[in-house]
């Protein structure tokens, strides 16, 4: 019997508001989720509900995989029958039993990105698409956001007669699903509208379900799409227990096609809903909450709430601007190493930021300063060329109807396959409505191929040796037999021996994921198989990765952060064009900048403690060097709760030169390999001839003056200084550096935007750098 006593009385209202529609609409930290498991628990406990009866929804499985917890804690018995998942692995379970009925076999692929872009390259080849004025990702956005819609391809087509860009779109978008089909693979948002599709087609299968899931929970309701909202909708059109918690101030995935609306217009959609508010705040500090309650007031389109907490004021919100981004992710990570060092664990940190690309600078500060960090979203464990190697070949194995897959492995390790027989497998398969695998076993049939036939064979009987095993081998043996069988491991050895290491190394973590899957359905009621495997791979989004067990910082989006908390939080980054972007800023549409401002507060309200937010006043954007002036919402932030620690400037702005942006190593940019960018260019308009930094602030900036008193002199956009005309110094002269000392010029080459110089300094070797930065004097 639990405790209801701990939940404040709107929370219990919440709890025990168990029949007809509820929206539980409130701010972030009020207690929603924990609200809504304890729901779980009070319904089972006080109310006698069959555990099997339950459902609840969110977004990703990270947040299932908590709430899941939360239940296992709260629910003593029968909490593995309750469905706790996301949308996308429970329409995953739904159409695994009832696909057919759609025409695909119940063994279904799901695609990836990658795997997507592939397909849709493909297609705009067959349609003979122009690619310059076709590209793959944006049709498939365009796809992906109509699926969302629940528009298929055919509406889609009807609807564009007439637009002639738009009838080739539709006509992409046919050709799409029909390679789709073929292959008997979904992509992820035909999972969502699959099941839609089935709940419409199959009114048995719907009453089947709505029977099951008496009483249905979604958590981030806020971000729920037409798609979901028509699932939800139609799982509890017959006992209509619909359970939504959410925050309109958190709506952060209009991108992605969530619909504001689901949640302004909950009340006319299930009538007789009853609307439960939350106030208290339980996570953050009254500083905290005062700073997030600040930025979110400015926003026109919301319902208005307060949040209040009765929790300490704590430190205030601390503002600290640095000169240069790697100055500023420096001081993240030394910041961390001295709490760390004064007692704090690692695992208290969390930094977010607005775009992926951020992550690169401070990963490397971490690893400079030996912070051990977790990087969520960053380069995906199943997107390493390797593991998506080996799962092609489970996927071949499982299920030879997925033609990119069998592609993918038909020559890896090599075998001697070229693309030309490839090609003349596909035309085979497309011709004969087979399988490229298919055709692969009919190869003695196809003239054309000559002696690849052979190879050919030699390739199918290995797989189907593979698949013999499959009835007594475990996922994980069968990995390792591919890698040695195949001679995949032979091959990657001889290539490169440390690469070789590391990627044996991750298939070795795929090994050991086969068996957690494995150990972890023993004794259940469902068995382990390939197939079951190869789905939970596909479900795995990126957030996954992190596991709160493990004392490390944690580096990942705004977005990924949603749901969670920490005790210490930075926000990297607070720069107007960067956060709020670029394209926010120069937007028409003001709910732009308005989703923007919403992300704020969601990273704002993720800290429990203690809040930092940084900016540098030149950062490297898409090869770009661009001078920023603080985030509009760091001025939002009342000063009270706010205390600025800004450094002195290091930059110019009244004549003196600046310093380069290269911090202590002097490579910084070239770590990534790509060109330093150290160079500037003037407007357009304003070209003239090089002169040494003379203050471009005075003569294209602007002053201006925050809410908060603070002066910033803030350079507009992007700023350059044209290449120069002349040098001082030639080959072969000597020249000084401030920071190399002495040394001979080698080479100068004329670039774009900038001479390069080579010296060979006395003492500090062999240096490339661009001469308006080098500042070299001749000696
Ligand atoms: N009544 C309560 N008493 C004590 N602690 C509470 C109470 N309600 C919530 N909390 C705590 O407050 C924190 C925030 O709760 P929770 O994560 O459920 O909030 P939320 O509204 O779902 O937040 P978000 O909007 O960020 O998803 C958690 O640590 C939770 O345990
Ligand atoms: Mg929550």
């Amino acid at each position: 019997m639990n405790n209801y006593d701990t939940l404040n009385p709107m929370q219990r209202l919440a709890v025990e508001t168990t029949e007809g529609p509820v929206l539980v609409l409130a701010g972030a930290g009020s207690g929603k989720t924990r609200a809504l498991t304890h729901r779980i628990a009070y319904l089972i406990e006080e109310c006698g509900v069959n555990p099997w009866n339950i459902m609840a929804l969110t977004f990703t499985n990270k947040a299932a995989g908590e709430m899941r917890e939360r239940v296992d804690n709260l629910v003593e018995f029968g909490a593995d029958s309750i469905w706790v998942s996301t949308f996308h692995s429970t329409c995953v379970r739904i159409l695994r039993r009832h696909i057919e009925c759609l025409g695909y076999s119940t063994n279904f692929t799901i695609y990836d990105s990658d795997d997507q872009k592939t397909m849709m390259r493909q297609v705009l080849k067959k349609l003979d698409f122009d690619p310059k004025q076709y590209k793959e990702r944006s049709i498939l956005a365009t796809i992906s956001s109509l699926k969302d819609e629940l528009i298929s391809a055919e509406d889609f087509s009807a609807r564009s007669a007439g637009d002639f860009r738009q009838s080739r779109i539709a006509e992409a978008y046919l050709e799409y699903q029909a390679q789709l089909r073929k292959n008997n693979a979904l992509d992820f948002d035909d999972l969502i509208m699959k099941t839609v599709e089935l709940f419409r087609v199959n009114p048995e299968v719907l009453d089947y379900y709505q029977e099951r899931f008496r009483y249905i929970m979604v958590d981030e309701y806020q971000d729920t799409n037409t798609a979901q909202f028509r699932l939800i909708e139609l799982l509890s059109a017959k006992y209509k227990n619909l359970c939504v918690v959410g925050d309109d101030d958190q709506s952060i995935y209009k991108f992605r096609g969530a619909n504001i609306e689901n949640i302004l217009e909950f009340e006319s959609a299930f009538p007789g809903a009853k609307v439960i508010r939350l106030e208290q705040n339980y996570r953050s500090t009254g500083n905290i909450l005062n700073a997030a309650n600040g930025v979110i007031k400015n926003n026109a389109g919301r319902k208005d709430k307060t949040l209040w907490t009765e929790n300490e004021e704590g430190i205030p919100v601390v503002f600290r601007q640095y000169d240069t981004a790697y100055e500023e992710a420096d001081a993240i990570a030394v910041d961390i190493r001295d709490r760390v060092d004064s007692g704090a664990a690692y695992s208290d940190f969390a930094v977010l930021y607005r775009t992926n690309a951020q992550s690169r600078l401070l990963e490397e500060k971490c690893v400079n300063r030996g912070i051990p960090y977790r990087l969520v979203g960053g380069v995906n464990f199943y997107q390493r060329k390797e593991i998506k190697d080996i799962l092609s070949y489970l996927k071949t194995i499982d299920n030879g109807l997925d033609d990119l897959a069998a592609q993918r492995i038909i020559n890896v390790p090599k075998r001697g396959i070229g693309a030309t027989t490839i090609g003349r497998i596909m035309v085979y398969a497309e011709a004969n409505d087979m399988s490229f695998y298919e055709a692969c076993k009919a190869a003695d049939r196809i003239p054309s191929l000559g002696k690849a036939a052979g190879k050919i064979r030699g390739f199918v009987t290995q797989i189907q040796s593979f698949r013999s095993k499959l009835a007594y081998y475990s996922i994980g043996d069968l990995i390792e037999d591919i890698v040695t069988e195949t001679g995949y491991g032979e091959e990657l050895s001889a290539d490169d021996e440390v690469a070789a290491e590391t990627r044996l190394e991750n298939i070795e973590e795929l090994k050991n994921k086969a068996v957690a899957y494995e150990e972890s359905l023993e004794d259940g009621e469902e068995a382990p198989t390939l197939s079951g495997f190869l789905e939970e791979v596909a479900l795995v989004a990126d957030v996954d990765s992190m596991e709160d067990s493990e004392n490390r910082v944690v580096l990942m989006t705004l977005h990924s952060a949603k749901g969670l908390e920490f005790p210490r939080v930075y926000l990297a980054g607070m720069e107007d064009g960067l956060f709020p972007g670029m394209m926010s800023i120069n937007s028409d549409d003001p709910d732009e900048l308005e989703e923007e401002r919403r992300l704020c507060y969601v990273g704002i309200t993720r800290a429990q403690k203690e809040l930092i937010l940084t900016c540098a006043r030149q950062r490297m954007v898409n090869g770009e060097t661009r001078f920023q002036k603080p985030s509009r919402f760091v001025g939002e932030i009342p000063p009270m709760y706010l205390h600025r620690q800004e450094t002195p400037s290091m930059f110019s702005f009244g004549g003196v030169p600046v310093k380069p942006m290269s911090t202590g190593g002097g490579s910084g940019f070239r770590t990534f390999g790509r060109p330093a960018q150290e160079a500037f260019e003037l407007p357009k308009k304003e070209k003239e001839p090089y002169r040494p930094w003379t203050a471009p602030a005075a003569r294209y900036g602007k002053a201006i003056s925050g809410d908060s008193g603070l002066k910033e002199t803030y350079i507009g956009k992007q700023f350059s200084v044209s290449k120069a005309t002349s040098l001082s110094y030639g080959v072969g002269d000597r020249v000084s550096h401030v920071k190399f000392g002495e040394g001979t010029v080698v080479d100068i080459t004329e670039q774009k935007k900038d001479f390069e110089v080579t010296v060979d300094f006395d003492k500090a070797g062999r240096k490339r750098m661009y001469a308006t930065f080098a500042k070299l004097k001749r000696c």
